[in-house]
């Protein structure tokens, strides 16, 4: 990876010397591509105390690792239409083409970004100036460098090295946080019992009739041991089939691996999972079998499900056409846990756009509950704790419009060494609490996994 560093280095800032760049607007742009041995991945240029702003992605379905370090662009959305906001200034931003942003947005712009999630904005997208892009198990790795057209040899070079030292200089032992100026008191962590209190009080507004479902989720304290490439091959090892990412904003690293693809959209076409109802990993083939089997027939598991089936598909209509979903929902095994999945395809209509889709799902009641609204106050009103981006996006989206955003579950913000680690679960009638707690239990697992 030194190899690879050093490489970089010389060979963008020759391209820009000798003029082999494109240029587009005010923006130069540098493309190469570096032999790169497959291991170790492109995230050990990745370090909990960047300084610059950085994102990783490792995603199953193409295939394809990306590492993107600073930023040549970057829009910011703060409160009820952040996703308004920033799409807007997306498309409005003069980018050169092959440009990648990548971003999301948190659960509930409506809330101050508090606890760990303090100095986050409610949406967040940015054009990172070096991207590292390689298909799985390949060993070239496609660069691109994108800097102001103004720029000299000797502003690119300091610009570069700013980027990767890290990278190359830092050990774990130097960096510290003190938790305690950062993180407000208010920051609330439940244990079994007072999380249990908070199921219990939505129950009887369930049972009351003021809602049917509520996603009530929570948060775990922990003390990072592991470097971030570590932890990140971790959860690529343990969740083969999700999108494993990272992304670093202010001193925060948000890192996950969801299940759950919000929307993807690629050559016209449009998808999005539905995924609610969950239960255990059996200890064997048969016990898995039994599980699922159990999961398939559970009316309740069935009825959360149709929910999240309905409201996506309605709302989906509003962009696009040709839907189409299977009648019933198959299983999706995951290393800790098994879901209910229903696939949902169509057409994007002329004009709309991957994030008109993310802004009308967003949040389906996988994350929230029904009726929406409702649940939503429930969660303002109860849950005690900054969502921040858990539940809400994470994506990447190229210069034509094509990408995904994922359903940012299976997560953890990490102010190093300090983190907060996020899973939640639907309650509806007949849930029971310590069940309940079982199961963020089980989600939260493999992250504890991999940050220590
Ligand atoms: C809320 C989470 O997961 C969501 C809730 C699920 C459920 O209640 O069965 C299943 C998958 C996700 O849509 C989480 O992982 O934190």
């Amino acid at each position: 990876m030194k190899e690879l560093v050093n490489r970089l280095v010389t060979d963008i800032t020759r391209a820009w010397q000798v003029d082999e760049t494109l240029k587009g607007g005010q923006w130069r742009v540098v493309s190469l591509t570096l032999p790169c041995a497959s291991t170790p991945a492109l995230d050990s240029v990745l370090e909990w105390n960047t300084g610059v702003q950085a994102v990783y992605s490792a995603e199953p379905v193409t295939r394809m690792e990306r590492v993107g370090l600073g930023a040549a662009a970057v829009v910011q959305g703060f409160g009820s239409d952040a996703m308004g906001v920033v799409r807007t200034e997306m498309n409005a931003a003069r980018l050169p083409s092959g440009s990648t942003w990548f971003g999301g947005f948190a659960f509930d712009p409506t809330i101050e970004p508090r606890g760990i999630w303090q100095g986050w904005p409610h949406a967040m997208w940015f054009v990172p100036k070096l991207l590292l892009v390689r298909a799985f198990d390949s060993d070239v790795v496609r660069v691109s460098y994108i800097d102001k057209a103004g720029q000299t040899v000797e502003d690119i070079t300091a610009s570069l090295k700013g980027m990767l030292r890290p990278a190359a200089s830092t050990h774990m032992s130097e960096i510290r946080f003190d938790a305690s100026t950062t993180l407000e008191s208010n920051d609330v962590i439940h244990d079994e019992e007072t999380w249990a209190a908070v199921v219990n009080r939505a129950l009887v507004d369930i049972r009351a009739g003021r809602m049917d479902k509520v996603v009530l989720g929570r948060q775990a304290r922990m003390t990072v041991t592991a470097t971030l490439s570590d932890s990140l091959s971790r959860l690529r090892n343990a969740y083969e089939t999700s999108h494993v990412f990272a992304m670093h904003w202010n001193g925060v690293w948000m890192l996950g691996a969801s299940p759950e693809e919000l929307v993807r959209a690629g050559g016209g076409a449009i998808t999005v999972d539905c995924l609610a109802g969950t239960t255990a990993r059996g200890i064997d083939a048969e016990t898995d079998r039994q599980l699922a089997k159990a999961l398939l027939t559970s009316e309740k598991n069935r009825s959360e499900h149709g929910a999240v089936v309905r409201f996506v598909t309605e709302r989906l209509r509003l962009v696009a056409n040709e839907l189409e979903w299977p009648d019933v929902p198959t299983i999706k095994q995951l290393a800790n846990v098994q879901h209910l999945y229903t696939p949902v395809r169509g057409r994007l209509q002329n004009g709309k756009q991957l994030l008109d889709a993310a802004a009308l799902l967003h949040p389906t009641p996988a994350v929230g509950g029904t009726p929406r609204a409702d649940a939503l106050t429930f969660i303002r009103e109860h849950e005690g704790w900054p969502r921040g981006f858990y539940a809400g996006g994470f994506g990447l989206i190229d210069g034509t419009g094509n990408g995904l955003v994922n359903v940012a579950l299976r997560t953890a913000a990490v102010r190093f060494p300090e983190a907060r680690l996020f899973a939640g679960c639907g309650i509806v009638d007949g849930s029971r609490p310590a069940d309940e707690w079982l199961e963020t239990e089980m989600k939260l697992k493999p992250m504890r996994m991999a940050l220590q």
